[in-house]
């Protein structure tokens, strides 16, 4: 690589590790990144989509920096540069994500709505479901309000590829999959076309999961 685009490559680790910093810090103040919990990524564009750049594992998810991102093969989760920060441990399933959808951001929280339901939906031997129907919310998830939808929740292995492996398999197989996913007893997975998007998608989950956990649909 060139001075240049060395400076260049540079530049823009710095503006997208400040965006998901920025991300970062709202979503905290929500508390829905309790404690050091939660992750964020955004995969690169031009010369360099097939990088993303994802949030150091255990940092407080209110005080992130630029210098708090690591940068990864979007789609394996491999770190880049050695001596960056240790990548989140739940790397694998952004790089699943991105592996099996069109997605450029991914976001995982703890957000208490969406929590519950991961709970409350899961088997925790195996892949179940949390359908969501008739909600206009679902609007914002790019479906249909009259469609009826399972939103997976995988088991909460302990061994985070296994979560990854089988998060990848049912993307690769399902049509009209949601953009989210839910981990049981743990948090959710969204993802879009960019950060903004991701957000607005989260927002509707958590939306739904609250009229779900409070005993509407
Ligand atoms: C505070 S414990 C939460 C973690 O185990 C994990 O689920 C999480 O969301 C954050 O992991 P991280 O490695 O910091 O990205
Ligand atoms: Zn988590």
């Amino acid at each position: 690589m060139t001075v240049a685009q060395n400076v260049s490559q540079s530049a823009r680790y710095e503006a997208e590790g400040a965006e998901l910093a920025r991300f970062s810090r709202l979503f905290y103040e929500r508390g829905w990144m309790p404690g050091t919990s939660g992750n964020l990524s955004v995969r690169l564009s031009g010369d360099t989509a097939d990088i993303a750049l994802i949030t150091a594992s255990g940092r407080d998810k209110g005080e992130l920096t630029p210098g708090d991102m690591v940068a990864v093969q979007a789609e394996t989760g491999d770190v880049l540069h050695s001596g960056a920060p240790r990548a989140s441990a739940e790397t694998s399933i952004h790089a699943a994500v991105y592996r099996t959808t069109q997605a450029r951001a991914v976001i995982h929280v703890h957000s208490p709505y969406a929590t519950v339901m991961a709970c409350r939906a899961a088997d925790r031997e195996r892949l179940s479901t949390l359908v969501f129907t008739r909600f206009e919310l679902l609007k914002g998830l790019g479906l249909d309000a009259a469609e009826r939808t399972a939103v997976p929740v995988f088991p909460n292995w302990p061994h985070v590829p296994r979560i990854a492996d089988e998060v990848a398999g049912h993307l690769s197989r399902g049509d009209r999959c949601p953009p989210g996913l839910l981990i049981a007893d743990h948090g959710i997975t969204v993802w879009g076309s960019d950060l903004a998007q991701a957000r607005n998608r989260l927002e509707c989950f958590e939306a739904i999961c609250r009229l779900l956990a409070i005993g509407v649909g």
